[in-house]
């Protein structure tokens, strides 16, 4: 089917299907316009579907072969340069479309700066939002935006989603203080573990969005992605998260956000790729 917004580009090496068949739809927001330390966001989706040749389909701890499953990539979003409140329009309007075509089909967004979540999060409308991420991204506006990357889970709260937050370890006092008026809660990096991330995630209602913005990881894991902090997550960390909610909830999207670099291989969309392949054979291996 032919999409409003997206055009194709480098796709999966393995086998895909079309859209209105699949059980998982990638794709991609090469956004890259308000952050403010390190550029590449924009090679984002790209370097991801890259990475991916560096892997295989095959997940040995599963048992599960990926290429096997009906997964279907619809290329990248064409971004409205600057404006991330304009692309993440076409980011809401090309998953309602996805949706029209393949209601049970289970949307895979890569990005690209995280300000592009909201545009998902509007066209699924979950009731809950549990986020890894190393930045609490509570600001009413950054740079005097409202839609900079650094605001995405206030504009999300603002819709009435529940909100839980997971590798944080940079904010502001007073994104602190809108998450405890607001019953937003989150997980220090330094004090995550599995049992809270099960003890907050538990009593959250379905369906849930998940989003992973790259930069939860350990910077050694993610060097280039624009906003990189010390001190982060272990990639088996996320997974076993990830594996809890196919199991134990109804997952309404999925995204791995700020994802960046300049260079084919970089170990950022290597981190990013492997866990796309997880999350997809876990949602296979767990899911119901
Ligand atoms: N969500 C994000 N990626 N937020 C990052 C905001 C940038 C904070 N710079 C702070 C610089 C202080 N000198
Ligand atoms: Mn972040
Ligand atoms: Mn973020």
């Amino acid at each position: 089917m032919d999409f409003l917004y997206t055009y194709e580009t480098l796709k999966l090496e393995f086998p895909l299907v079309e859209p209105e068949s699949a059980d998982f739809i990638i794709v991609g927001v090469p956004f890259d316009g308000t952050t403010s330390f390190k550029a590449g966001a924009r090679f984002g989706p790209t370097l991801i579907r890259h990475a991916t040749l560096n892997l295989e389909s095959y997940i040995l701890d599963y048992d599960i072969d990926i290429a096997e499953l009906p997964i279907a990539d619809i290329g990248d979003v064409a971004v409205v340069a600057g404006d991330p409140r304009k692309t993440a329009d076409r980011v809401r309007e090309t998953i309602e479309e996805i949706k029209r075509a393949n209601p049970s089909a289970l949307p895979i967004l890569l990005g690209g700066e995280h300000s592009q979540t909201l545009g998902a999060v509007e066209a699924l409308k979950p009731k809950s939002y549990v986020v890894f991420d190393a930045h609490l991204d509570l600001r009413d506006s950054y740079e005097d935006n409202p839609h900079n990357h650094a605001c995405v889970a206030r504009r999300i709260s603002e819709l009435g989603v529940k909100e839980a937050m997971f590798g944080i370890r940079s904010g502001t006092k007073e994104e602190v203080e809108f998450a405890e008026k607001n019953g937003i809660r989150w997980v220090h990096a330094r004090d995550y573990s599995f049992d809270a991330f099960v003890d907050l995630v538990s009593s959250l209602p379905d369906p849930v969005y998940l989003s992973v913005d790259i930069d939860a990881f350990d910077l050694s894991m993610v060097p280039s992605t624009g906003t990189p902090e010390a001190g982060g997550l272990a990639f088996w960390d996320v997974v076993e998260a990830i594996e809890w909610l196919a199991e134990k909830k109804r997952i309404a999207g999925f995204d791995i956000m700020e994802v960046a670099g300049e260079g084919l291989g970089d170990p950022t969309a290597l981190t990013a790729a492997k866990l796309l392949f997880y999350f997809i054979g876990a949602v296979a291996k767990f899911g119901r």
